[in-house]
């Protein structure tokens, strides 16, 4: 995605001057979209996602299945309505080349698509991805039969030899740095010639969330998954080979990109409604209903959406983000304005994620003026009254969301780089000016 040149290198965050009281209609959600159209993309016949998110992380995954030679067309949907991708699964082919730019889904999820290629994919990013863990996925997929050429480091840039099948079969990783590498394996698994048994190794596993959102999402196209949750070993998930059926999916609103709207009714004290919140999801988004209500806010789950709102206080919390990793940044952001102390813990990994957010967070909260200190595995955040100041974001999406929740209440905050949103919420910006009325 084009950088957005009408945005100012350094952004001046709107300060609120009251409560907000807001719709805001958020964009489909990343998680969901790039796993539908892996799905659709090896899928035996036709699909549709209705509403996908068109972000620069979406756009990088369609950019890819068409790089080797999916079809992926524009349409308005099969009822005439809402933007829509018809997907036409008309075959894998190299040599082609990916850019998977920073986004995690692309790097983990598509050199096990590769490997059902036939021809040479080669894999490359921006700078940041070349230091992103993908050692399980390149690791597992040479048990599984695939041939990759790599630096040896376990990371990007690499070429996946496909050979237009892989044999597939039992394999262990350790995913503790990423639940990606779990996900990548077993949306592939069904067409992998005897399917897939991945027993995660590690300690920990992050964002389970994303990996239950994976089997849901399988299952809807007709796949056959064992999981932990339905029986099975602890740890160990089982696809059994088949074909997938193209599917009409409408994308949820992005739960996560829905965060920093719903700080804004906490922060100001004020009402925002999220149209078209789901009544059931697996996105980890979901968990700021319960984490925002105990900082001080009150939720009720309409027909028409979620209506959040502010009590005008806030409170610290001590809580464990290691499902819910993507959402540390705005809880960051909110809990440097409570009344009392918060702990944020089981999140380690996020060292790895866009940038080392544990460290961008503390200096750039710091720098405000804030009290913020690492430990091994979160943030102790110690509320302090904030000034102004350039809020670095490390391009960093949700760095830059952060600095414009924060911005909310110290007044002169400049957002440096908050065109990086387009990874995820292009429209942001935009967005977060309407709902003050600005
Ligand atoms: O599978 C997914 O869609 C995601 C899984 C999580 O990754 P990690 O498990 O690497 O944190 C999450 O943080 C990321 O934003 C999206
Ligand atoms: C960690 C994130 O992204 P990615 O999919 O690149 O891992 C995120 O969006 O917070």
């Amino acid at each position: 995605m084009a950088p957005n040149t009408a945005l100012p290198a350094l952004w001046p965050a709107p300060h609120a001057s009251g409560a907000v009281d807001a719709t805001v209609h958020v964009p489909g959600s990343k998680s969901v979209t790039n796993r539908a159209l892996v799905l659709a993309a090896l899928a035996s016949e036709p699909g549709w996602l209705r509403r996908p998110l068109r972000s620069r992380d979406t756009l990088l995954m369609a950019g890819a299945l068409r790089a080797m030679g999916i079809e992926i067309e524009e349409g308005v949907g099969p009822e005439g309505t809402g933007e829509a991708w018809r997907v036409l699964p008309t075959g894998l082919r190299g040599p082609a080349t990916v850019d998977v730019g920073n986004a995690g889904t692309v790097m983990r999820f598509l050199p096990p698509v590769a490997a059902l290629a036939d021809g040479p994919i080669r894999f490359d990013g921006d700078p940041r991805s070349y230091e992103r863990p993908l050692n399980g996925v390149i690791d597992a997929l040479r048990v599984l039969g695939a041939r990759i050429d790599d630096d040896g480091r376990g990371a990007l840039p690499l070429t996946v030899h496909g050979s237009g099948a892989l044999d597939g079969g039992p394999v262990s990783i350790d995913a503790s740095s990423s639940s990606q590498f779990v996900s990548a394996l077993l949306l592939s698994g069904p067409r992998f010639n005897q399917g897939v048994e991945v027993r995660h190794t590690g300690a920990t596993l992050p964002s389970m969330p994303h990996i239950r959102m994976t089997v849901d999402m399988l299952r809807a196209v007709g796949a056959q998954v064992d999981t932990p949750e339905s029986g099975g070993e602890p740890n160990v998930w089982r696809v059994t080979p088949g074909a997938l059926l193209g599917r009409d999916l409408t994308i949820e609103p992005d739960l996560s990109n829905a965060q920093p709207f719903l700080a804004a009714a906490l922060v100001t004290g004020g009402k925002v409604v999220i149209p078209d919140w789901p009544e059931r999801t697996t996105q980890p988004g979901d968990r700021l209903r319960e984490i925002f209500t105990e900082m001080g806010g009150s939720c009720e789950l309409t027909d028409y959406g979620l209506v959040f709102t502010g009590s005008g206080v806030i409170h610290g919390i001590d809580v464990d983000l290691g499902d819910v990793g993507e959402l540390t940044p705005g809880i960051a952001a909110v809990a440097a304005l409570a009344d009392s102390p918060s702990t944020l813990r089981g999140v380690a990994h996020l060292r790895l994620h866009e940038t080392d957010r544990l460290a961008a967070l503390t200096k750039e909260i710091n720098e405000l003026g804030g009290d913020v200190t690492e430990t091994a595995d979160g943030l102790h955040i110690r509320p302090r009254p904030l000034h102004g100041g350039t809020f670095h974001t490390y391009e960093d999406h949700r760095m830059a969301t952060a600095g414009a929740i924060l911005g909310l209440a110290a007044e002169g905050v400049l957002i440096e780089n908050v065109a990086t949103t387009a990874k995820t919420l292009p429209d942001f910006p935009e967005l977060w000016t309407g709902m003050l009325g600005q």
